[in-house]
């Protein structure tokens, strides 16, 4: 007998679980005997529909890998539960492709909450369930009717078509006993929502988790590190503002989370909440008031949701290796969060550090700052990082993350203490407790671990996946063919290779390499990669990519070589490096005597020593005839003079005008010109 905390009874629950295409399936009841199963003409399965029950709107699902049906009966508000086994599981997911499913784990929060009689808000059994199938944009009662005929009572719930998306989401709500206010959730909760994905991982789309708002991004960040090489969409949504409310948030919230985990594949942890989708392990709850009440401060949201769902594929975390889900429920629990402050005392640093503390967030001053003047605190976070102790360092403040750019920061990094960059102190805080889970790795793995990017929650700079760019595209394009991919990649590596080198980054390219990207290939421009290396003037790129066979002698739609992008940079260690390697100047030779001279005429002294590295004749004339040194002297460049003479130019040539260089000093009357040259003219005057 069950009685709800405001006095009434519910005469209603669960069951529409998704018993789907299980070929072969027995039911036990409580006492582990045997029950006949029931299955529909659809090739659907789910419980035989029975007088007793009045309806059958969830399940739970037990460690023991049994699943229990509880249902109340008409008249006499009795509480009864069976049990049910999957013998051999099948592929359970639809087999209809205008359809995808998506399992709603209900664990709680204000979604579902109504007020008790102390005129306060708080979880409410059955009452979400039961009146989901009452609203008409939350479940399409025709289509359960025409699909399910007689069963559609006990059938999964079916969002009602939406407009621009390819599948029609049927969904099936899990109901946790008890419901939970989330700040009532803790560790075993978390490990609940893992086992049961895993447990349901092969017969849905989609998951959705109906979380309170209170610690979401705390449930979020943790679940982002448990489901390991997770390859379906997982979203936490809940509401401000019960969804039983005329002004509630919770059916958008709810609607929006089901048609993104019924038609897109974000094989990541997300948050829906108001406007956007946001990667789960970035977010924090920024408002007790709004409805917009979570925020991704350092990571842009990967959906905005507007009048249409707009999903940026370039923002997904994708898992790169090739290996099956699983989950890791292993937790540690002796892990802490310690917000530094003025005057913070050494007792309460030394208590928090106290066995049994395995890992510490340290919540520091802006960019990762404590106070260095306090050899106390310094000394103490010294001694527990030598103990073992794992302190990740985390900025308190709303965006932006840890850098060791003052003493005040650096000196954590000497004692120790090791960069949280910009993770939120939520996803720190949950990836320590993970990673101090893991007993198979030695301590200084679990330190590398939290300094790398494991699940797209922290920025170092370090790791990227851009790789992964190819298939995401793929997918949005709904290309698969291995021609068409093959294609894509060859019009989307370079971009990325190019956005590699304008990183420098030397390992990127290297990965980007091992997955069959051509580093010597064009982008749209045709530039190539070694092209934008000589423009940004990164020497070790520039050789890395000599070193990995990309040519000197490409030329871009421009007709430029990397040659002309490093004399235009007047990069000389670029120039002689490209030398060494073959290259040499194109194009026409007047065209190249109408560049020198042009720098002649500007007295770029350093520009003509780019074309003299780059093999250039530096008395190679202009259509006019005249050379750098007839511009030369004609500007009153006495230094390029000289470096032009030292260079052994032609001295005597004329233009078209029958004018020497040293015609045009005497012209413009400057004396020290025209002494050089006529010096050099006339040498045995000297
Ligand atoms: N909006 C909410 O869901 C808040 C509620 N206290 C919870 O976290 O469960």
């Amino acid at each position: 007998m069950m009685e709800c905390s405001n006095g009434t009874c519910n005469v209603q629950v669960l069951l529409h679980i998704p018993i789907m295409q299980s070929d072969s399936e027995a039911t036990v009841n409580e006492n582990n005997n045997v029950e006949s199963d029931g299955k529909d003409g659809f090739g659907l399965k789910y419980d035989r529909p029975s007088d007793e029950v009045s309806k059958c709107e969830s399940v739970k699902y037990r460690k023991d890998g049994l699943t229990q049906f509880t249902s109340k009966f008409n008249g006499n508000n009795e509480r009864r539960s069976s049990l049910r086994r999957n013998v051999s599981k099948g592929n359970l997911m639809s087999s209809d492709h205008t359809e995808s499913k998506v399992l709603v784990i209900y664990t709680g929060g204000t979604i579902g909450m109504m007020r008790n009689e102390n005129n306060v808000l708080c979880p409410m059994p059955n009452a979400l369930i039961k009146n989901l199938r009452k609203y008409p944009n939350m479940h399409d009662d025709n289509y359960a009717q025409k699909k399910y005929g007689a069963a559609a009572n006990m059938a999964p719930l079916v969002l009602p078509n939406v407009v621009g998306e390819n599948r029609r989401v049927i969904y099936s709500v899990t109901e946790y006993d008890p419901l939970l206010d989330s700040s009532n959730m803790s560790i075993n909760d978390w490990i609940r929502i893992a086992e049961d994905i895993k447990q349901s991982y092969e017969f849905f789309d989609g998951f959705l988790i109906l979380h309170g708002t209170d610690t979401l991004s705390y449930t979020a960040s943790a679940l982002s590190f448990m489901l390991e090489n997770l390859g379906k969409t997982v979203i936490i949504t809940g509401s401000q503002i019960p969804i039983f409310e005329t002004r509630t948030d919770g059916k958008d919230n709810f609607t929006a989370a089901l048609i993104v985990a019924g038609n897109y594949v974000i094989p990541e942890v997300c948050v829906m909440f108001g406007t956007k989708l946001m990667r789960g392990n970035r977010t924090v709850k920024v408002s007790a008031n709004c409805l917009d009440a979570f925020n991704s401060p350092n990571t842009p949201p990967i959906a905005k949701i507007g009048i249409s769902l707009n999903v940026d594929y370039r923002l997904i975390f994708r898992p790169c290796t090739v290996s099956k889900f699983s989950v890791h429920v292993k937790l540690d629990e002796n892990v802490g969060l310690l917000r530094i402050f003025p005057s913070i005392s050494l007792a309460t640093i030394k208590a928090f550090l106290n066995p049994p503390m395995l890992g510490v967030v340290l919540q520091t001053f802006g960019a990762g700052n404590i106070p260095s003047n306090r050899e106390d605190i310094i000394n103490e976070l010294r001694a527990a990082t030598s103990r073992g102790i794992i302190i990740v360092n985390c900025t308190q403040c709303a965006s932006g993350g840890v850098n060791e750019i003052y003493e005040t920061g650096s000196v954590l990094r000497e004692c120790g203490v090791i960069s949280g960059f910009d993770m939120t102190v939520e996803a720190a805080l949950t990836k320590l407790s993970y990673v101090l889970g893991k007993d198979e790795w030695p301590l200084e793995t679990k330190k590398q671990m939290m300094e790398q990017n494991i699940r797209g929650e922290l920025t170092s700079g370090k790791t990227t996946h851009d790789f992964d760019l190819v298939d995401a595209v793929a997918r949005s394009l709904q290309l698969s063919s291995p021609h068409q991919l093959l294609q894509l990649g060859a019009t989307l590596f370079p971009a990325m290779v190019n956005a590699a080198v304008l990183q420098g980054d030397k390992e990127k390219l290297d990965t980007l390499k091992s997955y069959g990207a051509d580093l010597s290939a064009m982008n749209y421009d045709n530039r190539t990669a070694l092209q934008i290396a000589c423009c940004i003037g990164n020497y070790e790129i520039v050789k890395y990519l000599l070193l990995n066979g990309v040519s000197v002698h490409s030329r871009d739609r421009n007709d430029r070589t990397a040659l002309m992008e490093a004399i235009s940079k007047d990069d000389h260690e670029i120039i002689k490096l490209l030398m060494k390697c073959g290259s040499h100047m194109t194009g026409s030779s007047r065209l190249l005597g109408e560049h020198l001279c042009a720098a002649a005429s500007r007295g770029l002294h350093k520009r003509l020593e780019s074309y003299r590295l780059a093999g250039a004749d530096l008395s190679q004339p202009d259509p006019s005839g005249r050379t750098p040194l007839h511009l030369a002297a004609l500007h009153g460049h006495t230094e390029l003079v000289k470096y032009l003479i030292k260079n052994h130019v032609e001295l005597d040539d004329v233009d078209l005008l029958g004018l020497s260089p040293l015609d045009y000093a005497m012209k413009t009357k400057n004396e020290e010109i025209v002494k050089i040259l006529s010096e050099k003219l006339n040498p045995s005057k000297e």
